[in-house]
């Protein structure tokens, strides 16, 4: 394996203060450990208070850590040279209001000491990558906000750095601006750039990300591939889809009728709850949903299904989401 673009070992973070009850310490991070490789979409959850926006400043250089170290290309945090490599979208970026994307984008350009020839022939691949080609002229406050993140993005881009840190960029933006926003990103990975992404939004996470970090009151709770992060205990959701043999042939009847004489007719072991049926209207089928950890219980139900003349139309085993991990975690926590 390759270095580690990010490596952070055993990071801590006390904020020193006082209240009218004396000192009052807050420890933000309390020995956090993460390692992201390059060509990673870095996912970093959380609920609110848990770490994530101390850590990322940690990573920026804005914050001194109180112990643990961290570095970004092998560099110390901080350091020109790990700043070089970083772009950074903050969660509320302020663009002067009398400013276009275009000269926008040749103000951030400056600001990494880009020359003329450079910002220009940055500016074009940037307005074309995140889809402004042709709004470039207009002033930012006709920007609607998928626009003004998308604008963001850019600037954090100008100076094509390798690892980008983007705060809760979807943040506020309706469903069509947070769509146009996860494709950038998605060109982004494909153009092989490791991104780490602090986002309140789950699913954003689970289709953009290819590993997570979940973090609450400071400590890492877990780390991972999205679909290695569920525990082999949690339970996944199967549903199956049957054509019932129904005693007296009626295969109109109601799920509940259904339900008892397949709880007489199936040895269901505790670990699998044959939970409901219920009858698939316009169709001569019936849903069964079991919640269970167990493929083999799943597989048993099956074959005695099958035994007692039920067909089997479909079945779908699906697993806990991320937001279902999320919430066993932080719930525990
Ligand atoms: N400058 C500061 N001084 C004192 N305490 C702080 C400071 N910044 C953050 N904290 C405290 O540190 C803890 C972690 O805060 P942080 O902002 O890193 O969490 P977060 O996960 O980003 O939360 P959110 O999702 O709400 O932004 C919180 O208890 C917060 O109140």
């Amino acid at each position: 394996m390759t270095d580690p673009i990010v490596d952070v070992c055993d990071l801590r973070k006390t904020y020193k203060g006082w209240s009218v009850r004396g000192r009052r310490n807050v420890d933000a991070l309390q020995g956090v450990s993460l390692q992201a490789q390059a060509g990673d979409v870095f996912g970093l959850l959380g609920p609110n208070g848990a770490g994530k926006t101390t850590l990322i400043k940690t990573l920026l250089g804005v914050v001194k850590p109180s112990g643990g170290t961290a570095s970004l290309f092998g560099q110390p945090v901080g350091s020109n040279a790990a700043r070089q490599r970083v772009g950074y979208l903050p969660e509320s970026l302020r663009v002067d209001r009398h400013h276009t994307a275009r000269t926008a984008l040749h103000f951030y350009g400056r600001l990494s000491q880009m020359n003329s020839a450079d910002i220009a022939r940055r500016t074009d691949e940037l307005l074309e990558l995140v889809g402004l080609r042709g709004r470039d002229c207009e002033s930012v406050r006709r920007f609607s906000k998928g626009m003004y993140q998308r604008l963001g993005l850019a600037q954090a881009l100008m100076h094509d750095p390798d690892l980008l840190v983007l705060d809760e960029p979807t943040d506020g933006l309706d469903p069509v601006g947070r769509n146009e926003v996860r494709k950038v990103i998605e060109r982004l990975r494909d153009l092989g750039k490791t991104i780490f992404l602090n986002s309140h939004i789950l699913q954003e996470v689970e289709l953009v990300c290819t590993r997570v970090a979940i973090m609450a009151g400071g400590k890492l709770l877990a780390i991972g591939p999205i679909d290695e992060l569920a525990s082999p205990t949690d339970a996944a959701n199967v549903f199956v889809d049957i054509r019932a043999a129904v005693s007296g042939g009626d295969s109109g009847a109601s799920g509940r009728f259904v339900f008892d004489q397949l709880t007489s007719e199936l040895a269901v072991t505790d670990s699998a709850s044959l939970s409901v049926v219920e009858k698939i209207s316009g169709t001569a089928t019936h849903r069964i949903m079991m919640s269970t950890p167990d493929q083999a219980e799943v597989d048993r139900v099956v074959d005695q299904l099958r035994q007692h003349g039920h067909s089997i139309v479909r079945l779908e085993n699906k697993r806990p989401s991320l937001e279902d991990t999320f919430m066993r975690l932080v719930g525990q926590n």
